[in-house]
């Protein structure tokens, strides 16, 4: 058997067992890659499968393209990587991390002039990762970000509790720092099954993320629209002449990474609108977002409106869909 990578204390290994189905060659590199790390944490529903090692050197390669700045809107600034992952790489990541990713389908309630409504989100959601107070020590205890003292039990770290970045997407998080010179704690997964599945207009302005956050965001499997408008500006308020920006379309592909920067997220929406007709059976895509989170309600936020209270899901590839998941 070839050598086993290193990998950090807590992301321990699951014991190595050969996979049956495959003939084995000598020290290939194929037979590397048929090696399966798994990053655990308590918090895990199920071990989280690494990249294999392949796949974990071409990120170093990456970006595949230098980013074009688009800043000819007022108050948006974007970095546009076209891509930042090539294509067959784009394709291995969006079926490791479909078919690895713990997946939950939220549901919550909101009152719209005085009325409760359901809302059940329109689409597959995922987090991992804790704001900048705390962080998780080599055991995957969460340790007080200052002292290193084990943080005692807080309200909002209780009802999901937070769970480190799974190696498969802190490579890319690694990448993504490097590329951009930001810091990033949390990432958030969309995975939108079909075109039936969407995110309305809505900008990521939270307090909790301070004042103009950098958010980087990827696109991985079907090309979706991705649509910005300004927000609309009070008749009285600033400048001159009121701001007319229209709807501005990005169709995203496979690989492409924007991060929105500056006064994108003050001053803009964006959306993933649902695609009809015979575009709807796309293959799926998958969404990843970097982001930093300041407080510990942006934790108590991430966890509840992208794992929440309800069951958990994984990919089945048999029957090609989201499978409900029980402990066996
Ligand atoms: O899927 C996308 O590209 C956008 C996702 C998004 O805006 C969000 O998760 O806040
Ligand atoms: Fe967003």
């Amino acid at each position: 058997m070839s050598q086993k990578r290193t990998i950090d204390a807590f992301f321990g290994p699951v014991p190595k067992r050969p996979r049956k189905d495959t003939a084995v060659k000598e020290n290939s590199q194929e037979e590397r890659d048929e090696i399966i790390l798994r990053s655990q944490h308590s918090k895990y529903p199920f071990p989280i499968a690494e990249l294999s090692a392949s796949i974990c050197k071409e990120l170093y390669s990456l970006p595949a393209r230098p980013a074009r700045t688009i800043n000819n809107e007022p108050d948006l600034d974007l970095l546009y990587f076209e891509p930042y992952i090539p294509d067959y790489l784009a394709r291995q990541l969006f079926q490791h991390l479909r078919a690895e990713l713990p997946f939950y389908k939220v549901e919550y309630q909101i009152k719209r002039g005085g009325i409760e409504t359901q809302v059940r989100t329109p689409r597959w959601t995922t987090v991992f990762g804790i704001d900048e107070t705390s962080k998780f020590d080599e055991d995957g205890t969460v340790i007080d970000a200052n002292t290193g003292m084990k943080v005692p039990a807080d309200r909002r770290y209780d009802k999901c509790p937070p769970r480190p970045l799974p190696k498969c997407l802190d490579e890319l998080r690694q990448s993504t720092e490097t590329a951009t010179d930001c810091k990033f704690n949390f990432c958030l997964v969309n995975y939108y099954a079909s075109g039936a599945d969407s995110i309305a207009f809505h900008s990521d302005d939270e307090r909790f993320l301070g004042q103009d956050p950098a958010i980087a965001s990827y696109s991985l499997g079907a090309r979706r629209d991705f649509l910005m408008k300004h927000k609309p500006e009070a008749p009285n308020q600033g400048a001159s002449s009121p701001i007319k920006t229209g709807v501005i379309k990005f169709p995203l592909n496979s690989g492409d990474m924007i991060l929105m920067r500056g006064r994108t997220q003050s001053k803009w929406l964006h959306s993933i609108p649902k695609r009809t007709g015979k575009n709807q059976e796309d293959g799926g895509r998958i969404n990843i977002t970097f982001r930093r989170a300041q407080t510990k309600e942006g934790t108590e936020n991430y966890y509840n409106y992208n794992v929440g209270s309800g069951p958990v899901y994984r990919w089945d590839k048999t029957s090609g869909t989201m499978m409900q998941w029980k402990p066996s």
